[in-house]
C-alpha cells in the first residue's frame, strides 16, 4: 500500500453495487442505523437494470410490436445511454435517501476486512468493514479459441451498445443470452446465425420445451449450426468476421458481420485480492459459502453471481434476504439456500417459464408423477392474441396431490408462475388451482386447464 493510509471505518461494507448488496447496505442502513457503503467500479446498481435484465428486455419487447418493427424503433429512451443514464440516477437517489456511502471505483481486499478502492484518477482510499459483502458478478466468457479474442467479440454489453444493426449477426452459444438476442436481432431485421458446441438447444431444459422455442426460431429465419466445434475466428466483429471449425464432423464456416460471445458467464472472483483473505473459492471459481452465504471467513457473505447462485436477479434479491435474516440472528433452515424456489422466464418469445421439477429429472431420479401437458391453443386468451405456439404441462405427485414441477412456453407465459409457485410453496392440493374461478379470456385461465387435466392417483 505505500505510505501509511488511515483506513476509514464502517459497520458493513459491500464490494459490488448489484441486486442483493445495494439491498443489504440499504436495509441495514434504514434498520440499523449503521454505517454502510458500497464500493462500484462501473454502474450505480449493478448489472441487471443497466446491461443485463432490463435493458434487454427493452430491446427484446421492441423487436415483438410488429407496428415498430424497428431497431431501436420502440426503445423507450432515445438511446441506451439516456436508458443508462436514468437507471443510474434512481439508483444514486436511493443510495442517497439510504445514507448509504456510494464509494466509486476499483476495490481490492488487502485482508478480511479492509479494501483498497483506487479511483479512475489513481486516487485511493483504504475502508475497512466489520461485515463484509462480496456481490462482484460475473462477466461473458471470451474463451482461448485462436483469432477470437482478436476478432474483439460483441459480449451483451456491447451489443446493447450498438448504433447500427448488424446486417448478420453471428451468435456463439445458444443459451439464455443467445436465443434471447438471437430472436431479437432477427426480428429487427439482421442475419442470424446460432452456432453451439451441443446438439440440442437448452440441454437443462425438457427436449418438448427446447424443441419448441428452437421451432419458433427457426420459422423467424434464424439459422443454427448445433454440434460445432468452433476451431477458429477471423477478422474483427463490426466490419468481417468468420468463424470456422467442424459442424457434425463436416468442415463448417460462417462469416457474417458482428459477432456476438454468449457461451456462458465466469464469476468475478479473480482480480480484487480476495487471496488475502481467508475466503476460499469453488472448482469453478465461485466464492465458497454456506446455506446462508456466510464465507469461512466470519463476517464475510457472498451472495448473487459470484456466490454461484443461479444467475438470475431475483436469486440475488433472495440472497439479499438471507443474509438480512442472518444480520438480524434469524438464519433458519426455511429461509436457506437449498430451500428456495428457482423459477426463471426465459424472454423469448414465446417465453419459456419453470419453476419445480423438469420432466427429466423425474425420470432421472425416479421420482413417480402425474403428467398433465395441454397445448397452448387450450389457453383461450393464446387465440384471441393469435400466439398459439407452444404448451403447459404440469408434474404433480403420483402419492399425495403436490405439485412437483411447472413449465409453460407461451406468450407472456412467466407472469403465471407465481400462483403455482405459491401453491408449491404451501403444499396445497393441485386441485386448489383447477377449482378457482378465473376471468375469461386471461393466461390465467389455462392454469385452471392445465390442473383439471391431472391424471386421478391410481
Ligand atoms: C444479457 C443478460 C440478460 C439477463 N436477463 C436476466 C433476466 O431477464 N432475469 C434475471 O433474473 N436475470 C437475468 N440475467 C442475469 C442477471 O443479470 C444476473 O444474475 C444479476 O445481474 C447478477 O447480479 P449480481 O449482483 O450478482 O452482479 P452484478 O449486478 O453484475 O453486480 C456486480 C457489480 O460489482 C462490480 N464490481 C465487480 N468487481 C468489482 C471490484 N473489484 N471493485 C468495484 N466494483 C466491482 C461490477 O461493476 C458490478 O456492477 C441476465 C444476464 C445477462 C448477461
Ligand atoms: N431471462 C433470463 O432470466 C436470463 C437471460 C439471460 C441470461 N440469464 C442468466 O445468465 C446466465 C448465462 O447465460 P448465457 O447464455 O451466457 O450462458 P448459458 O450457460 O445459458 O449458455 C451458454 C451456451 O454456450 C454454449 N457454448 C459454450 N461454449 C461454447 C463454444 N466454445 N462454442 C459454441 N457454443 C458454446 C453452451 O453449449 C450453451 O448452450 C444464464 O444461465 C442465466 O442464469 C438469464
Amino acid at each position: 500500500m505505500g505510505s501509511y493510509v488511515r483506513a476509514e471505518h464502517y459497520d458493513l461494507l459491500a464490494l459490488g453495487s448489484g441486486e442483493a448488496a445495494k439491498f443489504i447496505a440499504c436495509t441495514i442502513a434504514a434498520t440499523q442505523g449503521k454505517r454502510c457503503a458500497v464500493i462500484e467500479r462501473q454502474w450505480y446498481g449493478g448489472s441487471c437494470p443497466n446491461v443485463a435484465c432490463l435493458q434487454s428486455k427493452n430491446v427484446i419487447h421492441s423487436a415483438s410490436v410488429p407496428a415498430v418493427f424497428t431497431w431501436r424503433g420502440l426503445w423507450h429512451t432515445s438511446s441506451q445511454w439516456e436508458w443508462r443514464k436514468r437507471r443510474q440516477n434512481e439508483h444514486e437517489g436511493g443510495f442517497k435517501q439510504s445514507g448509504v456511502a456510494f464509494i466509486r471505483g476499483e476495490g481490492k481486499f488487502v485482508d478480511r476486512k479492509t479494501i483498497e478502492v483506487t479511483n479512475a484518477d489513481g486516487q485511493k482510499r483504504v475502508l475497512e468493514g466489520d461485515i463484509i459483502i462480496v456481490c462482484t458478478g460475473s462477466r461473458a466468457i471470451i474463451s482461448d479459441i485462436p483469432g477470437l479474442k482478436e476478432a474483439k467479440p460483441l459480449t451483451h454489453v456491447e451489443l446493447l451498445e450498438l448504433e447500427e444493426l448488424p446486417s448478420h449477426l453471428i451468435v456463439l452459444g445458444r443459451g439464455y443470452v443467445g436465443l434471447e438476442f438471437a430472436q431479437a436481432m432477427r426480428r429487427f431485421g439482421s442475419a442470424v446465425t446460432v452456432i453451439d458446441k451441443h446438439e440440442r438447444t437448452l440441454m437443462h431444459e425438457d427436449e418438448d420445451v427446447a424443441t419448441q422455442v428452437q421451432e419458433v426460431l427457426l420459422r423467424e429465419g434464424v439459422l443454427f449450426s448445433t454440434s460445432t466445434s468452433v476451431t477458429e475466428v477471423s477478422g474483427t466483429s463490426g466490419e468481417s468476421v468468420t468463424v470456422g471449425g467442424t459442424a457434425s464432423g463436416e468442415t463448417f464456416q460462417v462469416k457474417g458481420s458482428h459477432l456476438l460471445c454468449a457461451t456462458g458467464r465466469i464469476p468475478n472472483s479473480d482480480n480484487n485480492g480476495l487471496e488475502a483473505t481467508g475466503v476460499t473459492l469453488t472448482e469453478k471459481g465461485h466464492i465458497a459459502a454456506d446455506e446462508w452465504n456466510r464465507t469461512s471467513e466470519d463476517g464475510v457473505f457472498a451472495v448473487g453471481d459470484c456466490f454461484g447462485s443461479p444467475y438470475f436477479t431475483h436469486i440475488g434479491y433472495n440472497d439479499f434476504r438471507i443474509v438480512n435474516d442472518c444480520l438480524n440472528g434469524k438464519a433458519t433452515s426455511e429461509a436457506r439456500r437449498s430451500a428456495r424456489q428457482v423459477p426463471f422466464t426465459l424472454s423469448t418469445d414465446p417465453e419459456i417459464a419453470h419453476v419445480g421439477l423438469r420432466e427429466h429429472e423425474a425420470k432421472t431420479k425416479g421420482i413417480k408423477y402425474r403428467l398433465a401437458k395441454i397445448p397452448m391453443s387450450a389457453f383461450l386468451r393464446s387465440r384471441t392474441l393469435g400466439e398459439t405456439d407452444g404448451f403447459a404441462k404440469a408434474l404433480v405427485s403420483a402419492e399425495d396431490d403436490t405439485i412437483l414441477g411447472f413449465t409453460a412456453v407461451g406468450p407472456g407465459i412467466g407472469e403465471l408462475l407465481p400462483l403455482v409457485q405459491l401453491t408449491m410453496k404451501k403444499k396445497l392440493p393441485y386441485f386448489e388451482i383447477a377449482d378457482m374461478i378465473f376471468t375469461h379470456p386471461t393466461l390465467g385461465e389455462g392454469l385452471m386447464f392445465v390442473f383439471g387435466a391431472v391424471p386421478p392417483r391410481s
